[in-house]
């Protein structure tokens, strides 16, 4: 009687859709050439262009025809985690003809179904569940609208209700106690708990369908005229069906086909679900009459949802009466839902332990578990609710399908209806296929590259790009940004492209797969005049050159051995400015100043060692922290020259020509210390030659062995260069940084001077011997590298060929940070990640994972490198760690830090060459310890 219509309504879909498609498609055309038209009167007539849409969601490129499809396996959730990894918190993919967005970030998934809920209240139903709900005519894939809201209303206000469920509960406990008996019966041999817990939730189901009717005496289970049995095979078949992935689903200009046969499999088991229906409703038709004749004995008690559907389908009003289509598919999907628990407690025996220590006190050992118990067993509930969040049945809901093109997190996340798309694809495909393998033919050496789409990222100004819109905090700017774009994006600065990375896994990408290609920088004009056109570590490109220069520097300068012959030179500087705090005792002393005059002069005494006597080395001295100064603030200057470099030359603020002048000045005091050192090696014999060598002396000796090369004096000067560009300032911005963050948890001050009392002791100065102990000082340090990393964004890497990272094409020459800022942040891998908390860089609060790969500052684990990573990592990382630990070891254990009255402590930061402090921390030392020798 009611078959025909069900399926019936399915090929109607199909073939409405059809038409819709060839009407959509005329009136698209009609459209466009209005827009067309619309536009070039618009630009003939001076009038401004509307700004471009916004585009659509980045995501992984698939093959024509079939997109992303042959890329996923069954594990949809974990590929989808993993995807969204690489393209950020929405992206999209196309699955067949079908454009798919996923979303996986709860500021975006509130846009959804908050913002825009009713736009996304529509769904996309597969073809098998339109064929079991009678065409979409069910809560879950009608479409949003009156009819819709009448059936939810009819659903939880009146099927679900409170009574009606109390009514139906005899019904729901009599299948759990039968699945108990089962489970006795069976006791001490093992049990599918998946299968137990599915028969007796589509075994309670089917009960409150068919209410007190199917009891002895009502309709017979077997044999009667109500056959539930064969009701539970046929739900449990279209369950299958449903789950099936099926072609007509993705390309639905070709369900007319139905090539996977899953449309004509539900067809079949629909109708014998329907006949099972059909008797069931006429039986519970019966069944009433015969309960009305008898005056409802009963009254409402055990009612099945079927009877109650009836009802409402033969008396109901307007507002709550329903069509037999209506009823059958409501009936359906109560049949069909997923009903599956994941079972994670019985992983943790300590777990079901506690649970079943609350259900003896709350149910007692002679009682059996109502449902009246339920809202008592609160810690239950929380296993169940931790159950649902780490295994959720729908691990992504069902899909929501806009009724309008919307803009979700900055993209556009599509309009839904791509069947009449699919018609044009299908129709274009033959010449996108020829096109496509033309393609190949010509461009065999790098399709790969030519194919992928740029990273997303802002639109910025013509010509200028996004370079008005940068400010001073470009680490934060670049963070913000990848909560728009994802963890890749680009943007243009003047002409220049520039990606930015921030997520480990992407930055494996970079610094390890394809490390020699991204080994290059893109130095800045500036680093270019001040590292004598590139002659140095920092910025050499990859090669022959760059890489027997950094060895000389690794290997023989800041060798182990190199460092702890010159040791005595380092602590006598660390004494120097001991003698200074305390000679200042209760002034207050700007500790950032402090901290760069001592390090600056332990790296210059390491330089030309004994060379200098000591006026002429403090005159010197004096000069060449100047230089440093100038030095160091016009790199950190942002240059109109490196942005647009067809204007380079004309040099417009000055920053090469003050750079090339600050550089000459520092270049004449080298020299004159180079002459010196020469003038004094002369007098040397061999043996003494052979000695601890400081830096000057172990450059101007070197020669490679298999080819006699020396060092060029360029060379020479660039390399002292690095040393104090790239040692100084970075050393002395952490020292201040972790002075600051113990200033403002005293706290974790005192426990770190506690620390050095016990491994020093307190009639003794720290040595450097000591600082291996410290074991809370060093967590100190790596907490504070972690929340103010002094390159926050490393320094830029540039590809040597055009390459691929997160399926993005990156140019070659692009200009690519890695925002170590962000990713040192990030809630995903950091617990309270703005906390300042050393402990978590402590062995027993580390988990699992990081404990294996302890985090060390060898980019071991890329979710922390301070010290950049791979081949361009930090090349002065044992000294810069030594010199860190040691200045902060002495300062903590010789004085306690005050502030002064009525200052204020803050950890403002502004980004120049190194992340500073805004406000330079400014402290009162007060001696700490008794035996003033320390001092002195
Ligand atoms: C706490 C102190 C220091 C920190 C936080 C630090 C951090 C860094 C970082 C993040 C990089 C870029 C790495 C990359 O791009 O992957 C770098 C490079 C470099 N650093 Fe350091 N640094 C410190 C101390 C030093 C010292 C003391 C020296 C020299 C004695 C030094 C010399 C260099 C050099 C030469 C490079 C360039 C390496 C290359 O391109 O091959 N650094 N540093």
């Amino acid at each position: 009687m009611w078959s025909g219509n069900g399926l019936d309504s399915t090929r109607k879909y199909h073939f409405e859709h059809g038409i819709t498609g060839a009407i959509l498609t005329l009136l698209i055309s009609a459209f466009a050439a209005m827009l067309l038209r619309r536009l070039w009167t618009a630009k003939n007539s001076g009038v401004a262009k509307p700004p471009p849409p916004p585009p659509l969601p980045p995501g992984p490129r698939g093959l024509p025809l079939v997109g992303y499809l042959p890329f996923l396996g069954a594990d949809l959730n974990h590929e989808f985690s993993k995807l969204a990894s690489v393209y950020g918190p929405i992206y999209k993919m196309w699955l067949g003809s079908k454009l798919c967005i996923v979303i996986s970030s709860p500021s975006m998934v509130k846009e959804v179904v908050r913002d825009h809920d009713t736009v996304f209240a529509n769904r996309d139903p597969v073809v098998s569940t339109l064929v079991c709900t009678y065409g979409g005519n069910d809560i879950v894939f009608s479409p949003y609208g009156p009819q819709w809201k009448k059936l939810r209303k009819i659903f939880v206000r009146e099927m679900i209700s409170n009574t009606i469920l109390d009514n139906l509960y005899g019904l729901r406990r009599e299948e759990v106690h039968k699945s108990i008996m089962q489970i006795y019966e069976k006791a001490n041999t093992p049990i599918d708990i998946g299968s137990l817990a599915f028969l007796t939730v589509i075994n309670a189901s089917t009960s409150m369908l068919c209410g007190a009717s199917r009891r002895p005496g009502g309709y017979q289970e077997a044999g009667g005229a109500i056959d539930i049995a064969e009701i539970r095979k046929a739900a449990t078949q279209l369950m299958e069906l449903i789950g099936k992935s099926n072609i007509s689903d993705l390309f639905p200009s070709l369900a007319w086909l139905d090539l996977r046969g899953v449309e004509r499999e539900t067809k079949k088991i629909v109708r014998v679900f329907e006949k099972l229906l059909d008797s069931a409703i006429q039986q519970a038709a019966r069944n009433a009459k015969a309960e009305s004749n008898k005056d409802n004995i009963n009254g409402d008690e055990e009612r099945g949802f079927l009877q109650f559907l009836l009802e409402l389908h033969e008396n109901g009003d307007e507002s709550t009466s329903i069509s037999m289509d209506q009823l059958k598919a409501l009936l359906t999907v109560e049949l069909t839902r997923p009903q599956q628990l994941w079972n994670g407690q019985w992983q943790h025996p300590e777990i079901m332990n506690k649970v079943k220590e609350e259900l003896t006190q709350v149910v007692g050992l002679n009682n059996i578990v109502e449902e009246s118990h339920l809202s008592q067993l609160i810690y239950l509930n929380a296993v169940i609710k931790e159950t649902l969040r780490l295994h959720p049945p729908l691990p992504f809901l069902l899909p929501r399908l806009p009724s309008l093109t919307t803009t979700i997190g900055g993209d556009l996340a599509g309009e839904h209806n791509f069947s009449w798309l699919a018609a044009i694809a299908l129709s274009c495909s033959a010449f996108l296929a020829l096109l496509w393998l033309l393609k190949i033919r010509l461009r065999r050496h790098d399709q790969t590259h030519r194919m992928l789409e740029l990273p997303p990222g802002p639109k910025g100004f013509p010509l200028l790009g996004y370079l008005p819109y940068l400010g001073p905090d470009l680490h934060r700017m670049f963070m913000e940004l990848a909560q728009v774009y994802g963890p890749i994006y680009k943007l243009s600065i003047g002409r220049r492209l520039c990606v930015i990375i921030s997520s480990p896994s992407l930055v494996e990408q970079v610094v390890r797969h394809q490390d020699i290609v991204f080994a290059n920088r893109n130095p800045s004009i500036a680093s270019l005049a001040f590292s004598f056109g590139g002659n140095d570590i920092a910025f050499a490109p990859y090669g022959p050159q760059w890489r027997l220069l950094r060895k000389i520097f690794v290997r023989e300068m800041l060798s182990n051995e190199n460092l702890n012959a010159f040791y005595e030179l380092r602590r006598n500087e660390l004494k120097k400015s001991v003698r200074h705090v305390y000679g200042n005792a209760g002034k207050p002393i700007n500790l950032g100043e402090l901290a760069f005059l001592t390090v600056i002069n332990m790296i210059t005494r390491m330089f030309w060692g004994g060379t200098l006597d000591g006026e002429e080395e403090k005159r010197l001295g004096a000069e060449f922290r100047a230089a440093v100064s100038q030095l160091v603030s016009l790199l950190g200057k942002p240059n109109v020259s490196d942005f647009f470099p067809v204007l380079a030359g004309l040099d417009i603020q000055g920053v090469e020509r003050n750079m090339k002048k600050v550089s000459k000045w520092l270049e004449r005091i080298f020299d004159f210390v180079i002459d010196q050192k020469r003038k004094a090696r002369q007098v040397l014999d061999a043996k003494e030659k052979a000695g601890a060598k400081d830096f000057l002396e172990v450059l101007l000796d070197y020669k490679e062995q298999d080819t006699g090369r020396s060092i060029s004096p360029p060379e020479i000067k660039a390399m002292l260069m690095d040393i104090v560009i790239g040692g100084t300032d970075t050393t002395s911005t952490m020292v201040e940084w972790a002075m600051t963050e113990l200033m403002l948890h005293p706290d974790i001050m005192r426990k770190c001077q506690s620390e050095l009392s016990e491994v020093v002791g307190n009639d003794k100065g720290v040595e450097e011997s000591h600082i291996i102990k410290l074991t809370y000082l060093h967590a100190v340090v790596k907490e504070t590298l972690r929340l103010h990393p002094a390159a926050p964004l490393l320094l830029p890497r540039s590809p040597s060929k055009p390459c691929i990272v997160g399926g993005y094409a990156i140019p070659k020459g692009t200009k690519v940070f890695l925002n170590v800022w962000a990713m040192h942040r990030d809630p995903l891998f950091w617990e309270d990640p703005t906390e300042f908390n050393p402990k978590r860089f402590l062995k027993e609060d580390n988990d699992q994972d990081d404990q294996s790969k302890m985090l060390d500052y060898f980019g071991n684990n890329l979710k922390y490198i301070p010290f950049g990573a791979g081949r361009r990592i930090c090349a002065g990382l044992p000294l810069g760690e030594k010199m860190l630990m040691h200045v902060l070891a002495m300062l903590l254990h010789l004085f306690e830090w005050e502030l002064p009255r009525g200052a204020k402590l803050d950890s403002a930061e502004k980004l120049g060459v190194v992340l500073e402090k805004v406000n330079p921390l400014v402290a009162v030392p007060v001696p700490r310890l008794s035996n003033l020798e320390l001092y002195i």
